[in-house]
């Protein structure tokens, strides 16, 4: 770290027992891939997470996955100390227990009609996360306009069967309403008596994190996955899963110097 160090990944150096470092999984430490049951964690990601778990206050994975399909894509299970608060923050996996609550009613009804929503079109795909179901346009002819086609009647869907709608990149999430990546990350950084947050993501469900790390009056600091998909501001802009790798690995290189 330099000079031109930002003052809250300066407050993270020089206490890391305060620190609270979290992090999107896909597109922050996952590269973006087409099917989404491919998706895996950067080759260097399991390595860096236990590093830094080691020398930090607390490492929490906050995502929008099922928090076991990020333990399973992302190898975390051997990961000391790390925490993962998945479907935005609706269930905790913490050394190996999961803790979750009970799927949304309203689920059975988007599982009935969304098919026939989506069959209009080819390539789109539903993911049925258990507690949540999304659907992908990225492997259409056109993915940009399956995805705005699609938003009035999921959001209608959605609005019937008692869910929200999270947009993101080339996927509409209908999912319980309630939590946000704000309200997961502000409830753990409360928990931990954090003196220091960073928070790093990819996506528009990822803003909600950024808000909170502003909100929280700590020294902070945002961290913008970058990619050509999505342009956001925020304090520090990397070159996607590679760029986090890097910079989480000279954030550890600062503090054990
Ligand atoms: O909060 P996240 O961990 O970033 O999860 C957000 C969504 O990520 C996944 O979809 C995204 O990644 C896929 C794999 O790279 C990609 O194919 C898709 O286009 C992206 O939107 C996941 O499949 C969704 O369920 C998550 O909500």
């Amino acid at each position: 770290m330099t000079v031109d160090t930002p003052d809250g990944l300066r407050a993270i150096i020089d206490d890391p027992a305060g620190a609270v470092i979290g992090l999107d999984f896909d597109g922050t430490l996952s590269p973006i891939v087409s099917d989404p049951a491919a998706a895996r964690i950067h080759p260097d990601g399991p390595a860096t997470l236990a590093r830094l778990g080691g020398l930090v206050g607390a490492v929490a994975v906050v995502t929008g996955r099922p928090a076991a399909t990020a333990v399973e894509y992302g190898s975390l299970a051997g990961v000391p100390g790390l925490v993962v608060l998945g479907h935005y923050g609706l269930e905790r996996w913490e050394a190996g227990t999961l803790t979750a609550p009970p799927p949304h009613p309203g689920l059975a009804r988007v599982r009935a009609e969304l098919p026939s929503l989506v069959s209009r079109f080819d390539g789109a795909v539903i993911e049925d996360k258990e507690r949540a179901v999304a659907v992908h346009t990225r492997r259409t002819a056109g993915p940009q306009a399956v995805l705005d086609a699609l938003r009035e009647p999921v959001a209608k869907l959605a609005a019937e069967a008692g869910l929200t709608v999270e947009p993101g990149k080339f996927v509409l999430e209908l999912r319980p309403p309630g939590t946000d990546k704000g309200m997961a990350l502000s409830a753990f950084l409360r928990e931990r008596g954090a003196r220091s947050v960073l928070f790093a993501g990819d996506d528009l469900g990822d803003l909600a994190a950024f808000a909170a790390v502003r909100a929280s009056g700590l020294p902070g600091v945002t961290v913008f996955s970058g990619s050509a998909e999505l342009a956001v501001e925020a304090d520090i802009v990397v070159d996607g899963p590679d760029g986090v790798m890097e910079l989480l690995g000279s954030i550890s290189d600062a503090i054990e110097s």
